[in-house]
């Protein structure tokens, strides 16, 4: 997952490094710190610590540490010694190559550009400027500053759906929207077999009256998973099965009602104003849309005049596990300002991981 997109940003971290640790300088007042020392039958004379730590006898000599210390080192596995810490302060034009050079990685990870901008601007807004200090280690301060501004732009209006649902009046409505092929069947059945896991009943709304095939696909999955299904003939309104739906579950006192909608282009202007008509007749709870990561832009672009046309609650990227880049996971909370909520991870039920920016940030810096 994402590879193309970890790769930049090591070579990233590798030249803005270099950078840093030419400019960097060493503080002359070494610092004591607790270093690990090898057990046993390591030499005393030759402890294996940090490059940065000067002879460790030497060190020991300058502290005056006691002729006990010493001895102890052939079997403890931690002492003290002075360790000649490093300091720098950067100026923008130290690193406005090497931000130049993240900003082209972002765009090629197809990161949208205001959102690439941002997170350049909030790795400058780290590194420049202010004294730092530097451990042994130089990519830890850039990696840190990376990590903090990715996670800035993609942890917009984080919402919880399953404190919503816990919390909510019942039933809860949820219609999924996107356009075809990227994945809403599946998620819903996806969705639908997490929260019967989590206790709730659930049903089904076949809303996809649409494409051929779509009841008979939408109605196997239900089948497996164990869940009711409502469904209509095909080319039948979309908004009356939703409509059902809805009354099934309030007459028999269903927890949540996740409604299936058929793929259209967000261009399409008749499909549209039919989804619109949809989400009017059937007021849900929350709207989802559904996309696919690999899509990259093309997915946030669609994410945008959907929310124009209907306003979603937040989106599900699925087929995560086929992206390389990375692109749409980062940029998509940020540029509709609605939340990611999960991510479609493969083809199996299971496959669907409730999204944590957190996460997602360990996963590009594992
Ligand atoms: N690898 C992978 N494939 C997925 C994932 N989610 C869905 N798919 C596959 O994507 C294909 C399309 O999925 P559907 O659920 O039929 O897509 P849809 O959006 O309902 O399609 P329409 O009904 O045409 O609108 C299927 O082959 C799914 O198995 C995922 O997270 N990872």
């Amino acid at each position: 997952m994402f590879n193309k997109l970890k790769e930049k940003l090591g070579s990233f971290k590798q030249s803005i490094g270099k950078t840093i640790d030419e400019k960097a300088v060493e503080l002359k007042e070494p610092v004591e710190e607790i270093v690990e020392i090898e057990p046993a039958e390591k030499p005393v004379s030759t402890p294996e610590v940090s490059e940065n730590v000067s002879s460790f006898e030497d060190q020991l000599d300058k502290t005056e540490a006691s002729p006990s210390l010493k001895q102890k080192i052939g079997f403890a596995q931690k002492a003290k010694a002075l360790v000649f810490e490093r300091e720098v302060i950067l100026d923008g034009s130290d690193i406005e190559d090497s931000l130049w050079e993240l900003e082209m990685a972002l765009l090629e990870s197809d990161i949208a550009i205001n959102v690439a901008e941002a997170i350049v601007e909030s790795v400058k807004e780290e590194l420049v400027g202010s004294r730092k200090k530097l451990g042994k280690n130089t990519g830890e301060l850039v990696e840190n500053a990376l990590r903090s501004a990715i996670y800035k732009v993609m942890s917009a209006n984080v919402f919880d759906l399953d404190d919503y649902i816990r919390d909510a009046e019942k039933p809860v409505h949820i219609v999924f929207i996107g356009i075809n092929g990227t994945g809403k069947t599946t998620t819903i059945s996806k969705m639908a077999k997490r929260l019967k896991d989590m206790k709730y009943s659930v049903v089904i709304a076949a809303g996809d009256t649409f494409r051929a095939g779509a009841i008979d696909q939408i109605a196997i999955h239900a089948e497996r998973i164990g869940v009711k299904l409502i469904k209509h003939q095909e080319g039948g309104d979309p908004a009356a099965v939703v409509y059902d739906a809805v009354q099934h579950a309030k007459a028999h006192n269903v927890d949540v009602v996740l409604s299936d909608t058929a793929g259209r282009m967000h261009t399409n202007v008749n499909l549209m104003a039919q989804l619109e008509k949809v989400c009017r007749v059937s007021s849900p709870d929350l709207i989802i849309f559904v996309d696919e990561a690999v899509a990259g832009n093309d997915a946030v672009e669609r994410a945008q005049q959907f929310n124009t046309a209907v306003p979603i609650h937040g989106s599900i990227l699925t087929k995560t596990d086929a992206d390389s880049k990375g692109g749409a996971a980062i940029s998509i909370a940020y540029i509709t300002g609605k939340p990611i909520l999960f991510l479609g991870m493969g083809q199996g039920y299971d496959d669907l991981k409730k999204f944590d920016p957190e996460w997602f940030v360990d996963q590009l810096f594992e």
